[in-house]
């Protein structure tokens, strides 16, 4: 655990040069003044010392000391000033550092194969590597806080060593307990935060449903509350009990390390005493030696007090690192291979999938041949494994075993960014995106100026209307949870994702139960338009409503990720197979 702390300081360090040069060399600059201005005020007090208590009148020792005392104060504004320089340079750094970390966060999990999401514990490193971002933003500061007091105390050290030798090691002995107890205590914080971890993230996640404006109907009207309060406080109850369980440990390290340093720091103050007593070192000494004693402490305390926070801090970063080099890792490298436009064939050859963790095949070898101009329409009950073909086809998911080809290339072997910069889908639980209207329907394609081809997208779904009776049509925001925002009705929301996939004139146009939540009038309009656009693209609509497969080329009906049947529809409907026993199941009511 602790190795990996000089490397994610290292890279934090790299990231910060990166970010702001000029505010990294502020910051180190500053921490050098203010080294050099303790050095000098710690030796201009002792210099000071000797007149004023030296012999003479009042105003004569203080003349004597005037030339010194007036370079303490010039040491003392130059640290101050060096103190604030070093807080505005890490103001600098700090929130740009943060949204670097941040948005590397967001682009790892946006950018991982998307089978990562699906194996145990993804979800639970990248809650973990969310803590990371979020201490990202006291790290500079702990950072700086840390070498500045290491700074400090090294020339305090210095000048008491001259003083004495004796004193360093004593005063060292004093501080150590607190630097161990204040590392053990990071640890187990640390070991807590991480037990932690698995419940946190579900309970974030049932936070985020239970308070979601969007199921707020459902959780009322279902009488949900009491149950999802009761899970939320359940499982911040189990992560409340670790932490209780922790919390003698953290009392005996602090108690131990308290009164080992107590016990040296007396000794400290006892040999100082001596010293001076026994005549050893005059009284002049003696006065500067206390002063650096508790310069030297004081800068010691804050070198183990930062020490430990950075420690901490560096925990968490480390976590967050490593998730990113997971992610980085597991990010699409698929080969140089090169689609030829336009896409003619599709191709699935004994497609086998399994997903992680689960011990049946979701897709068990599946053959297929798909052309352009071609509807191709997939039935089946649930679970049968249609959405999972879908994700095979476009390349989101790789097969384990068989291949999926587009003109005759292995999608194992292409960039698949070039794949989906092709594909237009409709998957069955969509986003709706808190975004314009127009943003919603353009999502995913280059901006654009010109809106002809947004009204385009909206009318082949029949939401031109709908649109137009929004307080600022393509500008209206669609979140009502946002000042100045609103909401649509499921089956518009339904129709902007289809205007989503139409909009990008796909050469693979998938749609996985499109019109599940549309009226009558606009599942007959987006059937008619998928009809109407068909002949210069492959099609595929996964569906349930049997009669809208009439309009498909070819049928495949699938039963646990095997394909049992296929044919044209006529043929199916009369072949007295399951396509036939579903379509009169239901037209049987
Ligand atoms: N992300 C996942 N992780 C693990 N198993 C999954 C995942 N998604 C689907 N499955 C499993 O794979 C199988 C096929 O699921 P799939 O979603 O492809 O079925 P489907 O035919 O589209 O079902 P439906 O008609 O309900 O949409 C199911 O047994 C399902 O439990």
């Amino acid at each position: 655990m602790c190795a990996r702390i000089p490397a994610v300081l290292g890279r934090i360090a790299r990231l910060s040069w990166r970010i702001d040069r000029r505010a990294v060399q502020l910051l180190v600059g500053c921490q050098v003044v203010t080294g050099v201005s303790a050095a000098v005020l710690l030796t201009a007090t002792a210099r000071a010392m000797e007149p004023v208590l030296g012999a003479g009148s009042a105003g004569h020792r203080l003349r004597g000391a005037l030339p010194a005392l007036l370079v303490v104060a010039l040491a003392a504004a130059l640290a101050r000033t060096a103190g604030a320089l070093a807080s505005y340079a890490d103001r600098r750094i700090t929130p740009r550092l943060t949204t670097e970390t941040d948005s590397a966060l967001v682009e790892a999990v946006c950018r991982v194969e998307a089978v990562a999401y699906a194996e145990d514990g993804f979800a639970d490193r990248r809650e973990a590597a969310e803590m990371g971002v979020s201490r990202t933003h006291v790290m500079v500061t702990d950072a700086q806080r840390f070498v500045s007091a290491v700074i400090r105390m090294v020339t305090a050290s210095g000048v008491l060593s001259v003083l004495n030798p004796l004193m360093l090691p004593l005063l060292l002995l004093a501080v150590l307990p607190a630097g161990v107890g204040a590392v053990l205590s990071a640890r187990v914080d640390y070991e807590i935060h991480y037990a932690n971890v698995a419940d946190r993230n579900v309970r974030g996640m049932m936070r985020w449903w239970a308070t979601e404006a969007r199921y707020s109907d459902e959780v009322r009207a279902n009488s949900m509350t009491d149950y999802l309060v009761y899970w939320h406080r359940a499982l911040s109850d189990r992560c409340d009990r670790r932490s209780l369980a922790a919390a003698p440990r953290t009392l005996r390290i602090a108690l131990l390390s308290a009164l080992a340093g107590g016990v040296f720091l007396l000794a400290t103050w006892g040999v100082l005493a001596w010293l001076a007593v026994s005549g050893r070192v005059d009284l002049a000494v003696a006065a500067t030696a206390v002063i650096a004693v508790q310069t030297t402490l004081a800068a010691l305390s804050q070198v183990v007090v930062n020490g430990a926070a950075v420690f901490h801090t560096s925990l968490y970063l480390g976590d967050m690192q490593s998730f990113l080099d997971d992610a980085a890792a597991r990010a699409p490298r698929r080969g140089p291979g090169r689609l030829t436009a336009p896409v003619d064939e599709i191709r699935l050859d004994q497609v086998v999938y399994r997903y992680p963790g689960r011990d049946k095949n979701a897709v068990d070898g599946v053959s297929l041949a798909l052309r352009r101009g071609q509807i191709l329409a997939v039935v089946g009950a649930n679970g049968s494994g249609k959405s999972t073909l879908t994700r095979l086809l476009t390349g989101v998911y790789l097969p384990d075993k068989g291949a999926v080809s587009w003109n005759g290339t292995d999608l194992a072997g292409v960039d698949p960014v070039t794949v989906w910069a092709r594909t237009g889908l409709v998957p069955q639980i969509f986003a709706q995106w808190p975004l314009r209207v127009r943003e919603n329907v353009t999502l995913g394609q280059p901006r654009t100026h010109d809106d002809t081809a947004v009204w385009e997208a909206v009318d082949a779904v029949g939401l031109r209307e709908a649109v137009e009776d929004l307080p600022a049509g393509l500008d209206t925001l669609l979140a009502r949870d946002i000042f100045g925002g609103t909401e649509l009705s499921g089956g518009q929301w339904q129709r902007v994702a289809c205007s989503r996939a139409l909009y990008r004139r796909p050469e693979l146009l998938i749609l996985d139960e499109p019109t599940s939540q549309m009226d009558p009038q606009g599942e007959h309009q987006i059937f008619e338009k998928i009809k109407a656009i068909s002949a210069d693209r492959i099609t595929i609509v996964v569906t349930h409503r049997l009669e809208n497969t009439r309009i498909a080329d070819h049928i495949v009906v699938m039963e646990h990720g095997r394909i049992t049947e296929q044919g044209r529809y006529d043929d199916l409907a009369h072949g007295g197979g399951t396509f036939a026993e579903l379509l009169e199941l239901s037209q049987d009511r």
